[in-house]
């Protein structure tokens, strides 16, 4: 099938499968989780920027996992925390588009991937991310279709949408939420977008400053009923002082009110794994992007005197969360914590939910004691069936939109941030000699160029094998139009890079791009040598020889929150900007040959998600005014230059591309 991405006869990853789950071609993970999770008498699994990577990571074998092995996963560890009796909450910190094909290729963009997401996940609370909200026809969309699927759950306490019906403006979801959980808890619930700016100008987003001052706000924190617990979602950083994140503002302002009920946040937004203490009786989650991360939480220490909670103190034949968050303090709460990273393949969901997952032959053998767990019964059947609808439905959208179609082989991995910026595997190195090769308008294509763009406008790294239409989005999924500014003095053009570069880019833009969380604090209270010294498991209880790379995180709880242990993966710095020249004229006469020579002017070419920052570097009387459309017909984007050009260059090995499926050691 040529439309179609899968495992071909004596393809290099001999991939055979035997069983309908996953994506076609999707890679099993080698090794997985050796520790069971321990279950409080409040358990939360945490998604968020999850950007649209519904059909899992199809070259990676660490997150090859699908949404309908998730919908599975859930399913079964919701059916744990009943017989536990327990609750069990499922929760989405926004940003659900803008990174893949699946949500990209579709108008509006999410239309499919939404509609993925909403039909068999049954999340408990979710919030808005800003990928909600960069165009207006995705902030209606969230409006007239996400919102109201999701009612009273979806909480966008300080984010509103002008309705067009009433001309007024209106909360996307609900500011806030209070309800009683299955097992008792009195839980008040918000939702906070940091204070984003580069939003369509058909919302508005309250600083959290003001929102915590609002009367809404202050009658939702006095509420009249019992409070056992505060959760405060929000695509905004767990962190405080990361990525401007406004939860300490949200929490301080509950604080000032509740001086010892429990305020659990768990934020988004910076793509990392972590948990911070915040006090005794508060902690932060964040659980990484792009279903590569699944966030476990879980807290016990509810009693029937304190709060609502009808359940055990503490549930039977599992492990319990057993750490304070404490900075030493005497007379501590009673709240006991744990949190788990957990790597998104089926490995682990079958690891922590026996029975959940339809598993390869190869790893059902050395996982003989999954396979007869008692679970593995006719329920657990129809558990799999559940998530198989799911995965067997992205497949035929898959095929619908065409994501599979090979246009070429990618020779090597080409890293966003594994590899020092503009090495010569780096994904700019890449990015600007197809940018140069492609981006050119006939009609000017005497005029030397320059090219700018935002480091930001690639999303993935790039991995050697097949290029579909998949990684065209995956590597650059942002519709922003290509544009210039004709014939600017090379004196003025040739600073404009390092002079965008020095002011850093604009709102929006991530400050850190991070696989591993950096930045906790010196205090560690449990160690990597923990999970190290346990024979890391294939399944079959053999040692694993060697680790594959992938997130090593260290967080206010220590080093032993990733499920699955792994090397480090690399991580260079990269600025906001990259660039190249291109069509310069060389020396024919004097000066050495094969050296560009300076022209006198240039075409400045950009893309339009950069024209402020663009015009304030160049400087000089240059105004919006001046930008035009660079290429024909004008609406050519950063999603065009990509599939020409590795029809052009990349067709060596075509149609049996190599696959490495791991994430080699580089740098
Ligand atoms: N049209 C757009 C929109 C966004 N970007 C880039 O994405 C960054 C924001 O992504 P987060 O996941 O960090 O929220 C933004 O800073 C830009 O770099 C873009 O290039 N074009």
């Amino acid at each position: 099938c040529d439309s179609c991405y899968g495992p071909i006869e004596g393809h290099a990853s001999k991939h055979v499968r035997v069983v309908k789950r996953m994506q076609p071609g999707a890679l099993d993970a080698r090794y997985g989780p050796t520790r069971p999770l321990q279950w409080g008498q409040l358990n939360v699994l945490h998604t968020s920027d999850t950007h649209g990577w519904l059909s899992g990571h199809i070259k990676e074998a660490n997150y090859g996992a699908d949404w309908g092995d998730y919908v599975s996963f859930v399913s079964s560890m919701k059916s744990t925390a009943e017989s536990l009796g327990v609750d069990l909450l499922l929760v989405d910190s926004g940003d659900l588009h803008d990174g893949t094909g699946l949500s990209d290729s579709t108008t509006p963009n999410g239309e499919i991937s939404n509609e993925i997401f909403v039909k068999q996940t049954k999340y408990d609370l979710l919030t808005i991310g800003n990928h909600e909200l960069y165009a207006s026809e995705v902030a209606y969309q969230t409006f007239n279709n996400f919102s109201r699927a999701w009612g009273d759950k979806y909480l966008t306490s300080n984010v509103e949408i002008m309705n067009p019906e009433t001309q007024e403006w209106e909360h996307v979801g609900k500011t806030h939420k209070y309800f009683t959980t299955k097992h008792g808890l009195r839980i008040m619930a918000f939702g906070v977008l940091f204070d984003f700016s580069a939003n369509t100008n058909a919302s508005r987003i309250t600083k959290a400053a003001d929102m915590v001052k609002q009367d809404w706000f202050q009658q939702a924190i006095h509420h009249p009923e019992p409070i056992d617990v505060f959760l405060v979602l929000g695509h905004n950083s767990a962190r405080p002082g990361r990525q401007a994140s406004t939860m300490k503002t949200v929490y301080s302002a509950i604080r000032e009110a509740h001086p010892n009920t429990p305020i659990q946040i768990f934020g988004g937004h910076s793509h990392m794994r972590d948990f911070v203490v915040y006090d005794q009786s508060s902690t932060a989650s964040e659980s990484g992007r792009y279903c590569e991360s699944l966030g476990w939480f879980s807290m016990s220490g509810f009693n029937s005197s304190t709060s609502g909670f009808t359940g055990p103190l503490n549930p039977k034949g599992v492990p319990n969360p057993n750490r304070t968050a404490t900075r030493g303090e005497r007379n501590t709460p009673p709240f006991l914590y744990s949190r788990r990273y957990l790597d998104w393949n089926r490995l682990t969901f079958d690891y922590h939910a026996p029975g959940s997952q339809f598993l390869h032959n190869s790893i059902a053998h050395s996982h003989p004691n999954l396979i007869s767990s008692p679970s593995a019964s006719n329920t657990s059947f129809q558990l799999k069936q559940q998530g198989a609808q799911v995965s067997s439905s992205i497949t035929s959208y898959r095929q619908q939109l065409g994501l599979g179609k090979v246009y070429g082989c990618v020779p090597q991995t080409f890293w966003v941030t594994g590899v020092p910026f503009m090495a010569p595997n780096s994904m700019y190195t890449f990015l600007a000699d197809a940018m140069a090769h492609q981006i050119v308008n006939p009609k000017r294509a005497k005029i030397p160029r320059v090219h700018i763009s935002n480091t930001g406008m690639a999303r993935f790294d790039l991995h050697k094998g097949p290029f579909t239409m998949d990684d065209s989005y995956i590597t650059s999924p942002f519709p922003s139009l290509v544009v210039y500014i004709p014939e600017v003095p090379w004196e003025k053009a040739k600073g404009v890079l390092e002079r965008m570069n020095k002011k850093g880019a604009g709102q929006g833009r991530r400050v850190e791009y991070n696989t591993t969380s950096t930045g906790a604090p010196k205090k560690v209270l449990g160690k990597r040598e923990e999970i190290m010294g346990v024979p890391v498991g294939n399944g079959g209880g053999r040692k694993q020889e060697v680790l594959e790379v992938g997130y090593t995180t260290e967080d206010d709880f220590g080093v032993d929150g990733d499920d699955t242990v792994h090397e480090k993966i690399a991580k260079y710095e990269i600025p906001g900007y990259f660039g190249t020249t291109a069509g310069f004229p060389e020396w024919k006469k004097g000066g050495r040959k094969g050296r560009k020579q300076e022209p006198r002017v240039v075409d400045l070419v950009f893309n339009d998600f950069i024209n402020d920052d663009l015009l304030a570097a160049l400087g000089g009387n240059y105004t919006a005014e001046d930008i035009k459309f660079y290429m024909e017909p004008s609406n050519y984007t950063l999603r065009d230059f990509l599939v020409p050009y590795v029809e052009q260059n990349w067709q060596e090995g075509m149609p049996r591309c190599e696959i490495s499926g791991l994430r080699p050691i580089v740098g």
